[in-house]
C-alpha cells in the first residue's frame, strides 16, 4: 500500500526528512507523532503529491505520488483551502465534480453528526468548525489513504470525543489513515500503530499493543519519557 525507501528532502540546505524507510498496509490507523518541527507536515505533504523536492522512492499502490495519486489519497491539510464564501451545500457540490469516489450521502451524514447544517458558510464558521468540515470531506471519499493533519487542533475537548466517534464510524477498514497529532492521548484508542518522528528520522515504529505491552504504558506517556516532555 505505502512504501518509502531513503526518503529525503532539505530546506535551506538542513535535512527535514533524513533517510526515512516505511511500509505500512491497508486496514491501519497510524499515529505519526513528534515535536513541532520534526517533519510530520512535510512527510504529509509528500504522500499528498504536493511536494516534489525530495530525494528517495515513496510508493502508493505502487505508483509515485502525483496528480494520479490524488484520486485515491485523501489529503485533509491543517487550515480549509476553499473560498470563505462558499456554503457546505456548494463545496459538497464542488468536491463531488471533483472526486470520483465523494459520497454526497456520507458527507451529509457527518455534517449532521456534527450538529452542522449544509447552508452554513465557512466565513461564518469558527475554527473547530472549520475542522469539522475538513474531516467530513476526508472521510467522505472512498479513498485508499486518508492522511489528517492536526485534525483536532482547534476543537473543544468536547466535541474532540465527537471526532474520534466519527472517525472510527466512517473509517473504512479497507484503507490506510495516518494521524499527524500532539493530542496524543485523544487520539490513542484509535491507533493500530505509532511512529515517533524526532529531526526528520523515524526513532520508533511499533504498533500500539506492543508498545503497551513491552514499555508497560500508554501512548503519551512513553512519547514523554522518550522526547523528555
Ligand atoms: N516550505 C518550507 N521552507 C522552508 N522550511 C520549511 C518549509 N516547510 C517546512 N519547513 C521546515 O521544516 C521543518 C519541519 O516542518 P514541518 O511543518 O514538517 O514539521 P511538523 O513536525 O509538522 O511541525 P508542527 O508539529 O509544528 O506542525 C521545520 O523546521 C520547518 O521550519
Amino acid at each position: 500500500m505505502l512504501e518509502i525507501k531513503n526518503l529525503n528532502i532539505n530546506y535551506g540546505g538542513r535535512p527535514v526528512l533524513d533517510n526515512l524507510n516505511l511500509r505500512l498496509q491497508k486496514g491501519e490507523i497510524v499515529g505519526l507523532l513528534g515535536p513541532n518541527g520534526s517533519g510530520k507536515t512535510t512527510l504529509l505533504r509528500i504522500l499528498a503529491g504536493l511536494e516534489k523536492n525530495y530525494r528517495g522512492d515513496v510508493k502508493i499502490n505502487g505508483e509515485n505520488p502525483s496528480y494520479l495519486t490524488k484520486s485515491f489519497v485523501s489529503y485533509q491539510p491543517d487550515h480549509l483551502p476553499l473560498d470563505s464564501d462558499y456554503s457546505l451545500k456548494k463545496i459538497l457540490k464542488l468536491y463531488e465534480k471533483f472526486f470520483d469516489d465523494f459520497s454526497k450521502e456520507k458527507f451529509e451524514k457527518i455534517i449532521k453528526d456534527f450538529n452542522l447544517t449544509m447552508d452554513m458558510k465557512i466565513k461564518n464558521m469558527s475554527k473547530g468548525m472549520k475542522d469539522k468540515v475538513q474531516i467530513s470531506l476526508s472521510l467522505s471519499r472512498k479513498s485508499d489513504i486518508y492522511l489528517l493533519d492536526e485534525p483536532m487542533s482547534g476543537i473543544d475537548p468536547a466535541s474532540r470525543k465527537k471526532i474520534m466517534d466519527v472517525i472510527i464510524d466512517n473509517f473504512d477498514s479497507d484503507g490506510l489513515m495516518i494521524i499527524s497529532t500532539h493530542l496524543i492521548s485523544q487520539v490513542e484508542r484509535l491507533l493500530d500503530k505509532v511512529i515517533f518522528l524526532s529531526d526528520g528520522k523515524i526513532i520508533l515504529e511499533e504498533k500500539t499493543d506492543e508498545m503497551r505491552n513491552k514499555y508497560k504504558m500508554g501512548v503519551e506517556e512513553y512519547f514523554e519519557e522518550v522526547f523528555n516532555v
